[in-house]
C-alpha cells in the first residue's frame, strides 16, 4: 500500500490554478523530495493532504485513508513540519514538546526529542527568543512526537545553518530507517540529493518528472559536462565545437582564462581535438556530471540542458 497517493488532484484558487490534475505516489518507508520553484504548488498539496485546504477535483489517500473524511486519524499518525515558524513566543521548548505529546497521546520525553534536534541547551527559554533556526528545530522535534508512520516536511531546512540542515538530514535518515515515510518539500537541490528515494519536481502545479536522482540526472544529461580552460576562444571555433555530433551544448564562461563548458555524450577527445586543430592551447580540462541544479533547471525552466 502506498503512504500517499494524490489522483488527479485540481485545485484552484479563483482564477488561479494551483494543482492541475496532479497524480503521484509515494511508497511507504521511501525518502520521496517534492521540488518545485516558488509557487508551483508544493505547499497546496500538502495542505491538502493535510486536509487544510478542500481540492477543487480529485482524490488524495494518506497511509489508506481518505485524506478528508479520515483527516483525525491521519493526522494522529502524521507529522508535519509546516512552512513557516508556527511556535507560541511565551511556551518554552519543554512546554511545546509537552503539549505535542498530550495531544498524540504518547509517550515521548522532551529532553530526548530536544537532544536529537539540538535544543537541549534551550529547553527552558521561552520560544519567543529564539534564532529561526531554533525554532525550526523545535517544530522538526514537535513533528518527530509519536514516531509517525509519515512525516511531512515543508521546506525543512529553511533557517538552519549548514549544521543544521546536515542534522536535519540525518534526524530524516534514522526515521526512516525506523520504518516512516518521509515526504520532503524543497526547492533546495542538495537536501534533496542527499537523502531522497525519489524526486518528484513538479511545476505550475504539474509533475513533470519522478525518478530517483540518478534517474532524473541521466534522463536530462545526454553525458557529461566537459571544462575546457583555454588560452583564447573565438566564434568560429565555439560554432564549430557545438556542430561536432556528440556535443548537445557549449558555451563559454569567464574571460581570463576563458573555460569552454561543453555538453558532450560519447568521446570528449573530438572536442580537444577541434580546439587543437585550430591552434588553441588547451591548458587544463575536466569533466563532471550534471549537477543537480542543471537538472531542476531543465525540468522547471526550458526544456534544454544549457552549459553555463
Ligand atoms: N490562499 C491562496 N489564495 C490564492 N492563491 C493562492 C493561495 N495559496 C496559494 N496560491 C497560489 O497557488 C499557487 C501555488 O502556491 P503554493 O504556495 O502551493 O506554491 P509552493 O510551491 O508551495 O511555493 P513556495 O515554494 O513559494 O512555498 C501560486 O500561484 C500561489 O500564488
Amino acid at each position: 500500500m502506498p503512504a500517499l497517493t494524490v489522483d488527479n488532484l485540481t485545485k484552484s484558487y479563483g482564477q488561479t490554478l494551483a494543482l492541475s490534475e496532479l497524480s503521484f505516489e509515494v511508497e511507504e518507508g521511501e525518502v520521496f523530495g517534492f521540488l518545485g520553484p516558488n509557487g508551483a504548488g508544493k505547499s497546496t498539496t500538502i495542505n491538502v493532504v493535510l486536509d487544510f485546504i478542500r481540492p477543487t477535483a480529485g482524490q488524495v489517500e494518506v497511509l489508506g485513508m481518505n485524506a478528508q473524511t479520515h483527516s483525525r486519524d491521519i493526522r494522529a499518525r502524521t507529522g508535519v513540519l509546516p512552512e513557516g515558524v508556527e511556535t507560541y513566543d511565551r511556551l518554552t521548548a519543554r512546554e511545546h514538546l509537552e503539549f505535542a505529546i498530550e495531544s498524540k497521546g504518547s509517550m515521548d520525553d522532551p529532553e530526548t526529542l530536544l537532544e536529537r534536534v539540538g535544543l537541549l541547551d534551550a529547553i527552558d527559554r521561552k520560544a519567543g527568543g529564539y534564532s529561526k533556526g531554533m525554532s525550526q528545530r523545535l517544530m522538526l522535534a514537535m513533528a518527530l512526537v509519536g514516531e509517525p508512520d509519515l512525516l511531512i516536511l515543508d521546506e525543512p531546512s529553511t533557517g538552519l545553518d549548514p549544521n543544521g540542515a546536515r542534522e536535519m538530514r540525518e534526524i530524516v535518515r534514522e526515521e526512516n530507517d525506523r520504518g516512516a515515510t518521509v515526504f520532503f518539500s524543497s526547492h533546495v537541490m542538495e537536501q534533496v540529493e542527499a537523502v531522497c528515494d525519489r524526486v518528484g519536481i513538479l511545476r505550475d502545479g504539474e509533475m513533470v518528472a519522478v525518478d530517483s536522482v540518478e534517474g532524473l540526472r541521466d534522463s536530462v544529461s545526454e553525458g557529461e559536462t566537459l571544462r575546457v580552460t583555454v588560452d583564447r576562444i573565438d566564434d568560429d571555433a565555439l560554432q564549430a565545437v557545438r556542430s561536432l555530433p556528440d556535443v548537445s551544448n557549449a558555451a563559454v564562461d569567464g574571460e581570463n582564462p576563458p573555460q569552454l563548458v561543453v555538453q558532450v555524450e560519447g568521446s570528449k577527445t573530438a572536442v580537444l581535438g577541434e580546439l587543437e586543430e585550430r591552434g588553441i592551447e588547451i591548458e587544463d580540462f575536466s569533466t563532471t556530471e550534471a549537477s543537480l541544479d542543471e537538472v531542476f533547471q531543465t525540468y522547471t525552466a526550458s526544456r534544454e540542458v544549457q552549459a553555463q
